[in-house]
């Protein structure tokens, strides 16, 4: 890995679009250009996709998750086999979730206090803990480009005193992983994480804490834990233009192709979701002509390509008759071709905001999405 420090974790905007932004963010394993979407791949793999497939899709970079990565494999076998990126043979850059969010998911069987999470391993059910230490302690073995901070993603509904004192712990928390992990050792970028629930007072208090603390990017945490579409937006408009301008922003598990559209409008940056390749092995699929669920009986005789303007092997090569009977008779390829046509639809999303807002024409690109998925064509 060699890159130069001098320019390391530096985000450069080259062009706007209304609040959308056009920019390029530099880390150890390469340039990242905004706004862009991240496949995920939480155990170390995208699933059903080689990283072949991820390069010709356009991937830049992809997600790990501490929480299962030191379930499974095990940070210290990751830091014995050089890291992440020489074990799963990706060159390019990777962000790692702190796996805050994965351990709060495991409602039932996870501890708080102000040191950090204690959780049962979903495996074998043995107990653990996380604190913001450990978080960057496993996230430096696994060698990441970009590590979040340990933070309490507040589930969707909690009250205001339970969401301003979790805010409080989570910035208490951020505070020690910046200790715990100097600013650009190993490489690595940190991004802190605004939290503060559905109350904009909170929001904002938290972003004035975590603005403090010397992050190399800003996420926002919190949302898609429920609530409904336009409080989703609300909350994305009203706290994305209040995140620092010079440093990345990042919509954490979002989203849906409006979403993301939705999400760069607001001036958001970076995007991850598990949408396009869980959707994938259910055989819903996204296409420049809206949503296919590829096992409708309408499809059985189709000679056609699943969808004519992607450039995706599945779609250069196959019929959406065949791509229906892979997924009926449950062929372990209908996951393969499905998760790569949805992937590159994701990317190429991406890729076509970032050219639209070196054109100027973002807001045409968007309303032309919102009547490809308008809910009526579902
Ligand atoms: C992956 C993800 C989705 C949605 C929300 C969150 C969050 O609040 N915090 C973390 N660390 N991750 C999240
Ligand atoms: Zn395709």
């Amino acid at each position: 890995m060699t890159y130069d420090p001098a320019t390391l974790g530096q985000f450069t905007i080259t062009a706007t679009d209304g609040a959308a932004r056009r920019g390029s963010l530099v880390t150890a394993h390469g340039v990242v250009q905004t706004p862009i979407f991240m496949p995920v791949g939480t155990q170390g793999s995208v699933k059903a996709l080689a990283p072949d497939d991820l390069d010709a899709a356009g991937a830049q970079i992809i997600l790990g998750n501490t929480y299962h990565l030191y379930l499974r494999p095990g940070d210290d076998l990751l830091a014995r086999k050089g890291g992440l990126h020489r074990f799963a043979s990706w060159n390019k850059p990777i962000l790692t979730d702190s796996g805050g969010f994965q351990v709060f998911s495991l409602k039932d069987i996870r501890k708080l206090s102000e040191d950090g999470v204690e959780f049962r391993s979903h495996h074998d059910g043995s107990k653990h803990f996380f604190s913001p230490e450990k978080v960057m302690s496993i996230q430096n073995n696994i060698g990441s480009d970009i590590m979040m901070v340990l933070d309490e993603c507040v589930a969707y509904g909690a009250d205001y005193d339970y969401t301003a004192k979790s805010l409080e712990l989570t910035t208490r928390w951020a505070r020690r992983c910046r200790q715990a992990h100097p600013r650009h050792k190993n490489g690595q970028l940190l991004f802190g994480i605004n939290q503060g629930g559905f109350f904009k007072d909170l929001r904002e208090r938290s972003l004035a804490q975590l603005a403090e603390i010397d992050f190399d990017g800003f996420a926002i945490g919190g949302l898609s834990v429920g609530e409904s579409i336009p409080e989703m937006y609300d909350m994305l408009h009203h706290i994305a233009p209040l995140m620092p301008r010079d440093t990345p922003r990042y919509l954490m598990g979002v989203g849906t192709p409006l979403d993301i559209l939705e999400g760069i409008s607001a001036g958001v940056d970076m995007f991850d979701c598990v949408l396009p390749t869980r959707n994938a092995r259910n055989g819903t699929l996204y296409t420049s002509q809206g949503k296919v669920n590829i096992r409708r009986a309408e499809y059985r005789e189709d000679d056609s390509p699943l969808d004519p303007l992607c450039p995706c092997y599945a779609c250069r090569t196959f019929s959406k008759a065949y791509l229906r009977h892979l997924y009926v008779a449950q062929e372990l390829l209908s996951y393969r071709l499905n998760s790569l046509h949805n992937i590159t639809f994701f990317l190429t999303l991406a890729r076509q905001a970032r050219e639209a807002i070196e054109q100027g024409r973002f807001a045409a690109l968007k309303a032309h999405y919102q009547d490809v998925f308008a809910p009526a064509k579902d």
